[in-house]
């Protein structure tokens, strides 16, 4: 039997690792899409029906939660994933700058936190050297569209949209992991991931960059230490369905359950 797994979120990332997890139903089988708010009906990315669960009937049927929704839903559910035992893999990694959220998904268990690649490489490296590692900076650059949401500052949100009408590129964001992630909820996921698999949020260094011209999602990342300086630059094509969001994160998520249902090669 395969590898049994509920989606928390059922947007662009959803609805696309939902369609890449059904070419393999010899391995993973999703069962469902957990929401806790009122019930509605998921739309679906293959033509079978995928019910809406609430958390307890989640919790029953699945062995991994695959969270791709939003920090809030990491915050709401996440801990409750853990003590019941279900692993989680989380995409909305800016929710664990809170060290009392850190705590309760990422050490308490019995279940199991994975954190996605998502959007960039090279966390493999990172994590090998955190010892070493005295900086990271990480210059993200997005077309303005991309960065703005409701939730913006109003002299932000007014950068950004001067950015698109001047054409040229404007750095609208200079600053640490937990205040990107405050402006930029469901924007700056990677600086998180990078500042975990260092081992220190205060290494992280964020620049956000809105730029008119840019035709891919651009994280440039720059890494320091006795270890050795590293340099990765990806260039990431977009979701079709969201501006925000690389594609690649899905493709990422995919390939990670994969493996957690024992598909190879299997790189550690
Ligand atoms: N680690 C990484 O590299 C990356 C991480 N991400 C993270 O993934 C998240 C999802 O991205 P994407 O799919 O593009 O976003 P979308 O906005 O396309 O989809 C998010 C979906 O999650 C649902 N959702 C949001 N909050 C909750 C909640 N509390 N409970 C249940 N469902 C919820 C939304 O429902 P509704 O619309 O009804 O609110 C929506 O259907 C982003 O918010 C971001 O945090 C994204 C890109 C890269
Ligand atoms: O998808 C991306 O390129 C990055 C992103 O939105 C995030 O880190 O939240």
């Amino acid at each position: 039997m395969g590898l049994n797994v509920v989606l928390l979120g059922y947007g662009a990332i959803g609805r696309s690792l939902h369609g890449m997890l059904a070419r393999h139903p010899d391995r993973i089988a999703v069962i469902g899409v957990l929401d806790g708010r009122a019930p509605k009906t998921a739309d679906d990315a293959t033509g079978t029906p995928l019910p809406v669960l609430d958390l307890a009937t989640a919790l029953g049927c699945a062995e991994v939660i695959a969270e791709c929704a939003s920090p809030a839903a990491v915050r709401e559910f996440g801990p409750d994933i853990i003590a019941s035992g279900t692993d989680l893999l989380i995409a909305s990694l800016g929710a664990l700058v809170d060290p009392r959220l850190r705590g309760l998904v990422l050490e308490r268990g019995p279940g199991r936190a994975y954190l996605t690649t998502g959007a960039i490489g090279g966390l493999d490296l990172v994590r090998a050297s955190a010892g070493t590692i005295d900086a990271i900076d990480l210059d993200t650059r997005k077309p303005p569209a991309a960065l703005l949401h409701p939730g913006l500052p109003g002299p932000l949100r007014a950068g950004i949209a001067a950015a698109a009408t001047s054409g040229d590129p404007c750095t609208v964001f200079s600053g640490s992991v937990e205040r990107a992630v405050e402006l930029f909820p469901s924007n700056i996921n990677v600086a998180a991931a990078l500042a975990l698999a260092a081992g220190g949020f205060t290494r992280v260094h964020v620049t956000i960059t809105a730029d008119p011209a840019a035709t891919l999602t651009r994280h440039e990342i720059r890494i320091q230490g006795s270890g050795g300086n590293h340099t990765f630059l990806i260039g990431n094509a977009a979701d079709p369905e969201n501006p925000a969001t690389s594609a690649l994160t899905a493709r990422a998520m995919a390939s990670g359950l994969l493996r957690l249902a024992g598909a190879g090669p299997h790189f550690i």
